[in-house]
């Protein structure tokens, strides 16, 4: 087959040209990494609730036409100059929390947050400010700085991980969010210890992984609180030793009700649901003195949480992490290695398939309840 490194490729990709409306399959141009980019053909991606969020219209930094997607992996086509850290035929992850080591953030050794391409990502626009894609002549802009909707898509090279080819795509995609989330909010964030009682509001697969993350580090009670009974036997397969729906409590708040489980509160609450109520009650659910609740969902602009501010003068702790606090290019391959040494379950997470035609009805599936994961078939 013929080179195509230098040269614009044109393939499909998933579109969302407005807000609200389904995603359109259809040609783009794909232009060549400038210094500092990859080019990756994209195999795999998954579809998270945050795509659906900001297709949604209600992300506040959400702008269209954009190729959404952040949870993808494939192979380097093609390298722009200067860059040494991946090269061409590599398999890696997109990682949209990116890892510069030069920043201050990245310097800190106290988040995984990385400040050097933020203010870019957040416009949809590369770091030099300009767009790879285009379709029906207009320039797209990019989401998280990965756009994995598309067969071929271009990042910043700090914005990409190489993996053994050893995990199949369709598995290490996953690992581009959900899983990583999850699992690093308590095994990096939280640091859940041996003994301590959990709680896990919302176990869709971010909370799933929570649940696999609190196993890891032998936590004592591990709560899955849900309002889907469904998710029952999810929590428990991962390792949940408790289930509890919260509608079905009478007379009682959640909060009450795990206080009473755990005689006096969970030493670690998680909230993988997005609701800023669901916030409160994940906090409140906390022990007094050291009881920590982590927010991982991501609530819709406008939205904010409350609590009254005694809950922090008694000790409690309101935190929050992006990738689970995970440093993508230094710490993904570990978790690729704990995958491959059977340490870390991710096949079970997925529970239905689409190629790219399908990824309207893989945003739907996502709806339904019983979706832990989809995977698409790019290409
Ligand atoms: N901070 C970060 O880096 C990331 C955040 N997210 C966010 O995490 C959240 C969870 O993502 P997924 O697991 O993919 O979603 P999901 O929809 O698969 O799971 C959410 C679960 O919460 C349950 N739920 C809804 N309302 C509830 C309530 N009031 N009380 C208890 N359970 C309730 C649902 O039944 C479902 O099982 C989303 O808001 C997503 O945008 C996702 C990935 C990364
Ligand atoms: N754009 C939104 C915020 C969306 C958000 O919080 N994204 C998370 C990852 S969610 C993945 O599925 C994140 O990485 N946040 C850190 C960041 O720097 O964006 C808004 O403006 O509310
Ligand atoms: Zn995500
Ligand atoms: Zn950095």
């Amino acid at each position: 087959m013929a080179s195509t490194v230098g040269q614009t490729i044109t393939c499909k990709a998933a579109i969302a040209w407005e807000a609200g409306a389904p995603l359109s399959i259809e040609d783009i141009e794909v232009a060549p990494p400038k210094a500092g980019e990859v080019r990756i053909k994209i195999h795999h991606t998954g579809v998270c609730h945050t795509d659906a969020y900001t297709l949604s219209g209600k992300d506040p930094e959400g702008a269209f036409p954009v190729v959404l997607g952040h949870e993808g992996a494939g192979i380097v086509e093609s390298i722009g100059e200067g860059v040494t850290s991946v090269k061409v035929g590599d398999y890696v992850v997109a990682l949209y929390t990116p890892e510069c080591r030069e920043c201050k953030f990245c310097k800190s050794g106290k988040t995984n947050l990385c400040g050097k391409i933020r203010a870019t990502q957040g416009k949809g626009v590369m770091p030099d400010g300009t767009s790879r894609f285009k379709a029906r002549g207009k320039d797209l802009l990019h989401f998280m700085g990965t756009s994995t909707f598309s067969q071929y898509t271009v990042v910043a090279d700090i914005s990409v991980v190489a993996v053994t080819p050893k995990i199949p795509t369709d598995r290490s995609c996953l690992l581009g969010c959900g899983i990583t989330t999850g699992y690093g909010a308590a095994v990096v964030t939280a640091k859940v210890e041996e003994g301590s009682n959990v709680a896990v509001f919302g176990v869709g697969c971010v909370g799933l992984s929570v649940v696999q993350g609190a196993v890891k580090n032998k936590a004592g009670m591990i709560i899955a609180v849900d309002v889907n009974d469904g998710k029952e036997a999810w929590a428990r397969k991962f390792g949940a030793t408790h289930f509890v729906n919260p509608t079905k409590l009478s007379g009682k708040t959640i909060q009450e009700h795990l206080i009473e489980m755990t005689d006096g509160g969970c030493d670690y609450t998680f909230d993988c649901t997005g609701n800023v109520g669901v916030m409160r009650a994940a906090l409140e659910a906390c022990h007094k003195g050291w009881g920590e609740s982590i927010v991982i969902g991501v609530a819709a602009a406008g939205q904010e949480i409350a609590t009254r501010p005694f809950q922090l003068v008694t000790g409690r702790v309101w935190k929050g992490c992006a990738f689970g606090g995970i440093k993508g290019r230094t710490q993904l391959p570990g978790l690729v290695d704990d995958y491959l040494n059977g340490e870390l379950k991710v096949d079970e997470f997925i529970t239905h398939r689409q190629s790219l035609d399908g990824i309207n009805t893989a945003f739907d599936q996502m709806k339904e309840g019983d979706c832990v994961r989809c995977v698409v078939d790019m290409q």
